[in-house]
């Protein structure tokens, strides 16, 4: 059975003083159960968010990593500052750093070992674009992702990591993919991890992200394949985010 996950993920949204409030309304309103919940805020609040999050049922992750240790890298900021923050997980390969910041997949696969070797435990996002799904090479590209990790990093650094599906085309569109076309994938990413390692396939958290709402948690998490969610804008709004973490509590035992 795979504990379901659901992270929020705020981007580059709101102030430090909505940052500190949110945290609050979260802490205070999650129900205890079997599932992770973990909040991805800006580095700049994540000082706030460990003194908030402390002794809550809440972990801390971050939205980006550098692929180096220390060194001369301005603006950059490495794994082991963000262990010095709590910080549990760490997404690598979103496909804004993808496609807006020109992170290649060796390079996300750097990211994702750097987090590793700190004892970080990795989001691991793959997607097809639209365009991509048009043209029906998903599988391909989806492949192509989740290889360069797997051949870089090797199959038992999945052990700690979860992958996230997220179709480009459904993030921030409101158009969410279909729970069966969702699951198809999941399906595909966990076959392929597989052929590896089973046991490791078998475990392997792998959440659903793009457009993910209150309103269609349910019938996504329900999926067999579909063990939570990685949540963006909804995230933002306490009551939303919470409504979605009590729809990954397990009716059953994927
Ligand atoms: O990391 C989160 C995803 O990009 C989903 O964002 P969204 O829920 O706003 O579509």
């Amino acid at each position: 059975m795979r504990q379901p996950f659901v992270a929020g993920n705020w981007k580059m949204n709101g102030s430090r003083d909505d940052a500190g409030r949110l945290l609050e309304d979260l802490v205070q309103g999650l129900t205890p159960a079997a599932r992770e919940v973990v909040v991805c805020p800006p580095y700049v609040y994540l000082a706030d968010a460990a003194r908030i999050l402390k002794g809550s049922e809440i972990a801390l992750g971050a939205q980006n990593v550098s692929e180096e240790e220390s060194g001369a890298f301005t603006g950059e900021v490495a794994a082991s500052m963000l262990q010095d923050f709590d910080c549990r997980y760490v997404i690598v390969g979103h496909s804004e750093r993808r496609g807006l910041f020109g992170e290649s997949n060796e390079i996300v696969a750097r990211k994702f070992m750097a987090a590793a070797r700190q004892g970080l435990r990795p989001i691991l996002c793959v997607g097809e674009t639209l365009e991509q799904r048009e043209q029906d090479v998903t599988e391909q590209v989806i492949r192509e992702q989740l290889d360069a990790v797997l051949e870089a990093a090797g199959v038992h650094a999945f052990v700690e990591a979860v992958v996230a599906y997220e179709p480009v085309w459904a993030i921030g569109t409101g158009q969410t993919a279909s729970p069966e076309q969702a699951q198809a994938v999941h399906a595909m990413i966990r076959a392929r991890v597989a052929e590896v390692d089973d046991t490791i396939a078998g475990k392997l958290r792998i959440v659903y992200g793009g457009s993910v709402k209150a309103s269609n948690a349910d019938e996504l998490f329900a999926m067999p394949d579909i063990d939570g969610g990685l949540i963006g804008g909804a995230s933002l709004d306490a009551d939303s985010f919470l409504s979605i973490c009590e729809s990954a509590i397990p009716a059953d035992g994927k």
